[in-house]
């Protein structure tokens, strides 16, 4: 080891090669002057390095990488840049007619090459978007037995009951950041597809690298699998999963909460866990439960919130009004419908300074089984019973505007070509603007086509936005382009800004801060041609601009930076909040003996002393475990770190 650096020592000593730049992740620490030798780090060389997804780079391998990773003769002599591969690969899958046709071909790319894939995803995103996300990834997970290649994913069935942290142990990367999971139940509005449904992980995933940026090795798709209600699927001989009926009650329960348990003890309190499109009578409890212990995030209730509500406020921004001034008329009052309504009314709250019961009267929601009205509030689920006003029963929906006159029809129930003419009518005839959104997954289950809202608006009055994406319209010589009203605008950022703010809990103001940030990326332009957010084509730019300020946000809700002074005389504390603008000065303390506060509760111990802070109930608490082993109690200084009771 002599002449080594200390640094160099033990970097070798952990048993990784030194030189190149190591990233935070501890990967890409090889160049190509310096390559990872196979001695240093175990890493594929030779054929199973173009077996590996991760590292391999197919006819783009240089001269040098082909002797150093022994690869010479196992590919064709020419050295085609990536660039010219990403053309290739372009014009390969625009050969191919059949959308699902191309989305094996990119799931195929994916465990080939995932940078190249993740290349052309980013370069290509409003083309290939609609293939590795919706309305394409429906029928992939409908016909995903079938189409079943390579594994993608982790699965985590009844059977696995009691062994969950081993499951997880069995995922190869550790240093994980994201995990999207769902449980099947309540797969875009195509229902019950069980474990077929992990289609939809590994596309929100693929979302978060090619949008977002997070890293694909920090993402984890997973699956739960408690069975299926649908009895095609049980009879289906192709099904990958359990074949039994969904287990519920305690037995599902208990599954989750290992699972919940073994995330934390696997992946530490920083993990994201994104609950994705588990049927509402689970996804509501789920997210009150866990919200309080673990970083997670429903996408359907507050994703889906975020983005509705950013196109409001866009809207708004050019068309004038507040939020106050509409009357929404939701078409499903599930996860989408009633998590958007629950923010609106935050913000219109927020905005005229009025109590959230104020601002449910103006929002109206429709079930199935018709207007959620007062005489109504013994039988419905909870989520909806602040929004049963005084009025009389309505069956259907035409009958529901003419009486509530919205000024926003918002449509999340998962019934195809429920907008019809007569109620698009009806909207045109009440408001000069009218505010149409067909949320519903995939296309179609979509309420109304781009075009009917267009024409059915008379001269393209309907300001329009689809939960899946719909070609531009040109109607008596104008082009509108139709909004995609699609979580996929928030969850890439949101997330990348929450794990780059290290938070442990998600807050309502870090989904409105999201939102916040969406809505101001939409220009004067971008709403003279109908559309309500910004192009995806410059996604990456909206998500990073999401992620600053959800992460500010995250920093401006921690309410303490702790800084202990320790001399002679005795300790000094001193919190600050620690707010993106800077932060002030809480509290100055000086202190011999414990401390309580009752303005912030502080308190202090000595020696070796506990200092511990709370702001509030489900606030944040600062711990320090400080041992003070200094003679001459010389000034000592220490940060305090996060948690939360
Ligand atoms: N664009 C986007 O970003 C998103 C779109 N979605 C889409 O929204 C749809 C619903 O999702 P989600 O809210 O999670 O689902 P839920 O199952 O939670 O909610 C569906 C709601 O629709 C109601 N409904 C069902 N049938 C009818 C009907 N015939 N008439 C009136 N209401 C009806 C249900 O009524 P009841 O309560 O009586 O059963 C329920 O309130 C899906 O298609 C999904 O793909 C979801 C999330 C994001
Ligand atoms: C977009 C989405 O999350 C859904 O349709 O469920
Ligand atoms: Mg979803």
């Amino acid at each position: 080891m002599a002449g080594r650096s200390g640094e160099e020592a033990d970097a070798a000593m952990a048993g990784v090669a030194t030189g190149g730049v190591e990233d935070a992740y501890g990967e890409d620490r090889a160049t190509e002057d310096q390559p990872v030798t196979p001695w240093a780090v175990c890493i594929a060389s030779g054929h199973s390095l173009l077996r590996d997804p991760r590292h391999n780079k197919g006819l783009s391998f240089t001269e040098k990488e082909r002797d150093a990773h022994y690869l010479r003769g196992l590919l064709p002599p020419a050295i085609l840049p990536q660039e010219l591969q990403e053309k290739r690969l372009l014009q390969n899958v625009r050969q191919l007619e059949v959308p699902l046709q191309r989305y094996m071909f990119l799931m195929d790319l994916q465990e080939r090459n995932e940078r190249l894939f993740y290349k052309l995803m980013i370069d290509n995103v409003e083309e290939l978007l609609p293939v590795v996300y919706t309305p394409t990834v429906g029928e992939a997970c409908q016909k995903y037995g079938s189409i079943f290649r390579r594994s993608q994913g982790l699965y985590i069935s009844l059977k696995d009951k009691g062994r969950v942290l081993e499951v997880l142990r069995n995922w190869p990367e550790k240093s994980i950041q994201v995990i999207v999971v769902t449980d099947g139940e309540r797969i875009l509005g195509l229902g019950d597809l069980g474990c077929q449904g992990m289609g939809i992980p590994v596309g929100k995933l693929a979302l978060y690298t090619a949008l977002g940026g997070v890293r694909p090795s920090a993402c984890l798709p997973i699956t739960i699998d408690v069975g299926t209600n649908n009895e095609e699927l049980l009879n289906d001989e192709f099904y990958i999963g359990l074949r039994q009926r969904r287990a519920t009650g305690q037995e599902y329960t208990e599954l989750l909460d290992e699972f919940m348990v073994a995330v934390k003890q696997n992946y530490g309190q920083k993990v994201l866990v994104q609950f994705e499109d588990f049927a509402n009578h689970n996804a509501f409890a789920l997210l009150d439960k866990y919200k309080a212990t673990h970083l997670v995030f429903n996408d359907d209730i507050q994703g889906t919130a975020a983005v509705v509500l950013a196109g409001l406020m866009a809207g708004l921004k050019f068309a004038g009004g507040t939020l106050a001034d509409h009357t929404f008329l939701f078409f499903g009052a599930g996860e989408a419908g009633t998590g958007i309504a629950e923010l609106v009314a935050l913000e219109i709250s927020m905005q005229s300074k009025t109590s959230q019961e104020e601002a449910h009267k103006n929002i109206w929601l429709v079930d199935s089984k018709g207007l959620i009205v007062s005489s109504r509030k013994d039988s419905i689920q909870p989520f909806k019973k602040l929004y049963a006003h005084e009025h009389e029963p309505v069956k259907d929906l035409l009958s529901a505007i003419k009486d509530i006159k919205p000024t926003a029809l918002i449509g999340s129930a998962g019934v195809g070509q429920s907008f019809t003419k007569e109620v698009i009518e009806a909207m045109s005839s009440i408001n000069k603007r009218p505010i149409i959104l067909a949320l519903s997954n995939p296309t179609s289950k979509s309420e109304c086509t781009a075009e009917q809202a267009y024409s059915w608006s008379q001269v393209g009055r309907a300001i329009f936005g689809s939960g899946s994406p719909f070609d531009p319209v040109k109607y008596n010589e104008k082009l509108f382009i139709p909004a995609q009203a699609n979580n996929a605008y928030i969850f890439p950022g949101f997330g990348l800004g929450v794990v780059i703010s290290g938070a442990i809990r998600v807050k309502d103001d870090m989904v409105l801060a999201a939102a916040e940030a969406l809505a101001e990326q939409v220009t004067a332009e971008h709403f003279d041609k109908g559309l309500i957010y910004p192009p995806f084509s410059s996604i990456r730019k909206i998500s990073t601009n999401i992620a600053a300020r959800v992460a500010a946000k995250a920093y401006d809700l921690v309410p303490f930076y702790g800084e202990l002074s320790v001399d002679h005389k005795g300790v000094l504390c001193k919190l600050f909040t620690l707010g993106s603008k800077g932060g002030r000065q809480l509290h100055q303390r000086k202190a011999t003996s414990s401390v309580v506060s009752n303005e912030q509760t502080l308190i202090l111990h000595k020696g070796p002393f506990v200092a511990q802070f709370r702001e509030g109930e489900d606030r944040l608490l600062g711990l320090l475990k400080y041992e003070d082993n200094r003679a001459d109690h010389s000034l000592t200084r220490a940060k305090i770190g996060y948690w939360v009771s």
